[in-house]
């Protein structure tokens, strides 16, 4: 049996910089990722299978387009083609992400079926190979491929790691509601921005949220526009003691807040869910160089 982390991916600002000529629109966004995520364990069998568990099964019923899974096949077709002797593998996913969220959920749980099948079939396939076999299935797979603080262009598939990006200690909020990307992405109707400013050399809690201040995410607003209870959600987090900054993650309807220390931020965290008990309501720490259930 082998093991992989989905962790959830949090894009701390968004530019949309325009589009290409397939609709996809460019971006410009500086991503970090959580010990919070869904769990994948894989084993070897004759055929390919998934069995989904876990809090958020339930709003995932067609394992036939689970991205998970379809990941999975194009892996198994592009290493070893028609061979009728191919391995297989069952895919045990727990669900602990809220489906739809701008948290990399889908993406998150392919690339972790990526990496554990790379490792299950001994194909020792480099990431930068796996990422290309990704994107095509989501925007968001190179991206949580390598699951450590980056900046990323175009679609997502243009990436640079940002060494020395300091662990944060952040509050996540689902206010329950699931945003389509489609729609988030529509609704800007070519309203495009200019690029992130540099982020190299970013060290330190005070100087990310001095970047992140002059930064936004551009689907906040048609998020918000779709969904106004996004609002309600960045309100919460607003309200609570020590939030230094709050903001959308993705095309929602996920939020973060970002806290001084693990204390304040787990405080937040009681006191959003006492009052919201609909909501999905988590204290996490982003990794430095990955990050790793707790
Ligand atoms: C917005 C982001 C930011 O990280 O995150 P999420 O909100 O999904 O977490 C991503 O770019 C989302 O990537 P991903 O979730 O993989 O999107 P896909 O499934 O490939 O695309 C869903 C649909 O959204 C639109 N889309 C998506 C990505 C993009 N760069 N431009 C787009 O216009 C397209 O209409 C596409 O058909
Ligand atoms: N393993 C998966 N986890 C979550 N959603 C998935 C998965 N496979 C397919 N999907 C579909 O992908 C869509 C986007 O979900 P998700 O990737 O969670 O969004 P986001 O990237 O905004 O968090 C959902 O409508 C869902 O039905």
């Amino acid at each position: 049996m082998i093991s992989e982390f989905a962790a959830a991916k949090i894009n701390l600002a968004l530019a949309v910089t325009g589009r290409r000529s397939d609709g996809y629109h460019l971006l410009d966004t500086l991503v970090t990722f959580a010990d919070a995520g869904d769990r994948f364990d894989v084993r070897s069998a004759p055929d390919l299978s998934l069995e989904v568990t876990g809090p958020f099964a339930a709003d995932l019923q067609d394992d036939a387009s689970n991205l998970a899974l379809l990941a999975a096949e194009r892996l198994r077709a592009a290493a070893f083609g028609e061979d009728v002797a191919a391995p297989g593998a069952v895919l045990i996913l727990e669900k602990a992400l809220p489906v739809a969220s701008g948290i990399g959920g889908g993406s998150a749980d392919a690339a972790a079926a990526l990496r554990a099948l790379n490792r299950l079939w001994g194909l020792d396939w480099p990431l930068e190979r796996l990422a290309s076999l990704g994107l095509r299935l989501g925007a968001d797979i190179p991206m949580c491929l390598h699951g450590r603080p980056l900046r990323a262009r175009g679609i997502g598939e243009d990436i640079g790691l940002l060494k020395g990006f300091p662990r944060l200690d952040l509050v996540l909020v689902n206010p329950g509601v699931a945003v389509s990307t489609a729609t988030v992405f529509g609704a800007l109707a070519g309203r495009f921005s200019p690029p992130l400013p540099v982020a190299a050399g970013l060290r330190g809690l005070d100087a990310a949220i001095t970047w992140l201040g002059a930064a936004s995410n551009d689907l906040q607003a048609p998020a918000i526009a779709a969904a106004p209870v996004i609002g309600e959600a960045l309100a919460a987090l607003r309200q609570t003691d020590d939030c230094r900054l709050a903001r959308m993650s993705g095309s929602g309807a996920t939020c973060f807040g970002i806290y001084a220390d693990a204390e304040s931020a787990r405080a937040a965290a009681a006191s959003i869910s006492a009052a919201r008990q609909g909501w999905w309501v988590r204290s996490v720490a982003t990794g430095p160089s990955g990050s790793q259930p707790t």
